[in-house]
């Protein structure tokens, strides 16, 4: 109940269509009364006049009550969809608002394939639900309490049994959405657990092929399939069992109704067109409530479906805004960056990936942060941007706690080639756009020109136009590090974050993007991480990471001429130098 209460509230924005769906559907049910009322008075002319010509107004009459019907179900239908994709729209744009709030350091803890099966599929199941389950709830209310009533001025005795098979009847659903509680959940739990699988196979395809083991794969898929087939019958045989209960109310009800009004026939006390009113009305009573029965079936996916949807609404951002005063603005120039003391673990209770980091870089400066995988360099960049706040220390842009600004504006002072750069589909020039909205042609040609990336670009098949496809895979590594660059040029942010690719690129490609670079960094405050140390032996300072802490920081010299962290990892990579 509390669910389908939540699901209620989702209808905002869209209740006035919702209200024009059920009132179509209602005027769609007065058709069968009024119908069923001429049948009945057809029938009891007939059988007092014996001729045919005395029913030829009741006839015409029951011919408009159905061609009526077809033109209000059809709109009915129309307005039904109407509803359904208006909050399936409002829906999805709040989930992915949510999810753009929420950031990596939410999607770093689900499935993305998971993610993907409650913002599409969990979203479509409402459908049912909304469009036909709802206002179908408003017409089981109504034509009923109707019907009812005349059944009531009728036969008492009848009015009475109709109500009680009526009162019974929703039962059914209510009861099961009770019990089935927990199987409509384990069945969303194999579907999205299948999507998850799936989505990850497709994307890992190419390792998969590598190391022969899309065989293994491809059981471990069909073991998803199968729970979910179970889960899915599961829930399927529990179900029709409850609107088989209903059902049975159903049928009973009219089967007693008329029964009933053949016995009170019998006595006297009824008229044989007061039963035959009784027999149509009756049969046009339960007509709404099984109507509701089989669209419960539709509204059902949507009930089981939700909780996972909610979740996501509701899921809070792991860093908040403006986490300590009033937010400022972006700041101009170049920055000085701090890490005062950082103790940062991913999840409560493990060993931190920073345990009391501090260092510094001065405006302008050039600073590589070197150490063994696992060391702590990526993390530091997350807590720059603030995709997770630390446990206590603070870290400083400007000399103000990061906290203190927007995110938006923090973000608006970094900008960083990542060590996989992300393009998406579509052309080269929106790839480059990410990094400025409103880039001229001229200024994306005059950034990739710094980022030697316009000649490969020119060469394409149409230049800037070409599309990129989906994650870039139409370009080679070194190519998609240029327009990362490039990206980053147009972005022209104070603060540069070069997170250093692992691969390594052909020697060409190599100099070309370390010339980009250096042009990059001029006249910013610049931090490498460095997983390699072949690109660190220029920088300004190198600050050597060990479990999280800053062990050692110096110049390259300096430090390769003591012994301790650094010229271990030197010996550790040495003919990279
Ligand atoms: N999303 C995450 N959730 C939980 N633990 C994580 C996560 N990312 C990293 N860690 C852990 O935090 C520690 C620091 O990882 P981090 O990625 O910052 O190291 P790194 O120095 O960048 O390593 P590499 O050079 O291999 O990229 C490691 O122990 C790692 O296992």
């Amino acid at each position: 109940m509390m669910l389908q209460r939540r699901l209620l509230a989702l209808t905002r924005g869209a209740r006035v269509r919702l209200a024009a769906t059920a009132a179509l559907g209602l005027a769609a049910t007065g058709t069968y009364i009024v119908q069923g009322l001429l049948t009945a008075r057809a029938v009891d002319q007939i059988l007092r006049t014996g001729s045919w010509s005395s029913i030829l107004d009741s006839l015409g009459g029951i011919a408009a009550c159905i061609v009526l019907r077809i033109a209000l179900v059809w709109l009915r239908e129309v307005s039904a969809v109407e509803v359904a994709s208006a909050v399936k729209q409002m829906l999805r744009t709040r989930l992915f608002n949510r999810l753009l709030l929420l950031g990596p350091g939410y999607l770093e803890t689900r499935r993305t394939g998971a993610v993907q099966a409650t913002v599409v599929d969990s979203v479509e199941a409402l459908e049912g639900y909304m469009g036909y389950y709802l206002p179908q709830v408003c017409i089981a209310l109504c034509a009923p309490a109707l019907i009812v009533s005349g059944l009531f001025a009728l036969d008492p005795v009848v009015g009475a049994l109709t109500l009680g098979c009526v009162l019974v009847a929703p039962f059914g659903p209510t009861l099961y959405d009770w019990l089935l509680g927990d199987y409509g959940r384990r069945h969303w739990q194999a579907y999205s657990r299948l999507g998850a699988q799936f989505l990850d196979s497709m994307q890992g395809m190419t390792t998969l092929k590598a190391f022969n083991a899309s065989g293994r794969r491809g059981l471990t898929l069909q073991r998803e399939a199968t729970d979910l087939y179970r889960a899915t019958m599961a829930q399927m045989s529990l179900s029709l069992v409850g609107s088989g209960i209903a059902g049975l109310a159903l049928s009973a009800g009219t089967a007693l109704a008329v029964g009933v009004g053949a016995l009170h026939l019998a006595e006297g006390s009824l008229s044989i067109p007061g039963l035959l009113t009784i027999l149509f009305l009756s049969a046009e009573c339960f007509r709404p409530l099984a109507d509701l029965n089989t669209y419960w079936h539709l509204g059902y996916r949507g009930i089981s479906a939700s909780p996972a949807v909610f979740e996501l609404l509701e899921a809070q951002p792991v860093v908040g805004e403006a986490a300590i005063s009033g937010s400022v603005g972006a700041e101009s120039g170049t920055l000085a960056v701090g890490f005062e003391n950082v103790i940062f673990a991913y999840t409560d209770g493990e060993r931190p990936a920073l345990g009391g980091l501090s260092f510094e870089v001065g405006p302008g400066e050039t600073v590589a942060l070197v150490g063994r995988s696992g060391a702590g360099k990526s993390t530091v960049v997350s807590l720059l941007f603030r995709f997770f706040d630390p446990q206590s220390g603070r870290i400083t842009l400007a000399g103000r706690d990061i906290r203190e600004y927007s995110l938006e504006s923090l973000r608006s002072l970094i900008a960083v080639v990542p060590q996989e750069t992300y393009l998406f589909h579509g052309t080269v020039a929106e790839n480059l756009r990410l990094g400025r909205r409103d880039a001229t042609p001229a200024q994306l040609e005059a950034a990739a020109r710094t980022a030697n990336a316009h000649d490969f670009i020119a060469e394409m098949p149409e230049g800037y136009q070409t599309i990129v496809g989906e994650r870039g895979l139409k370009l080679s590594g070194g190519q998609r590090q240029r327009l990362a660059i490039a990206r980053a040029l147009l972005k022209d942010a104070p603060l540069l974050i070069l997170d250093e690719a692992t691969s390594s690129v052909d020697a060409a490609n190599e100099a070309q993007i370390q010339q980009a670079l250096e042009r990059l960094r001029s006249g910013r405050t610049t931090l490498v991480i460095a997983h390699r140390l072949s690109t660190v032996v220029n920088a300004d300072r190198i600050v050597v990471l060990e479990q999280g802490q800053a062990v050692q920081a110096g110049r390259h010299r300096d430090l390769l001429s003591q012994p301790g962290a650094y010229a271990r990892l030197v010996t550790a990579q040495q003919g990279t130098l």
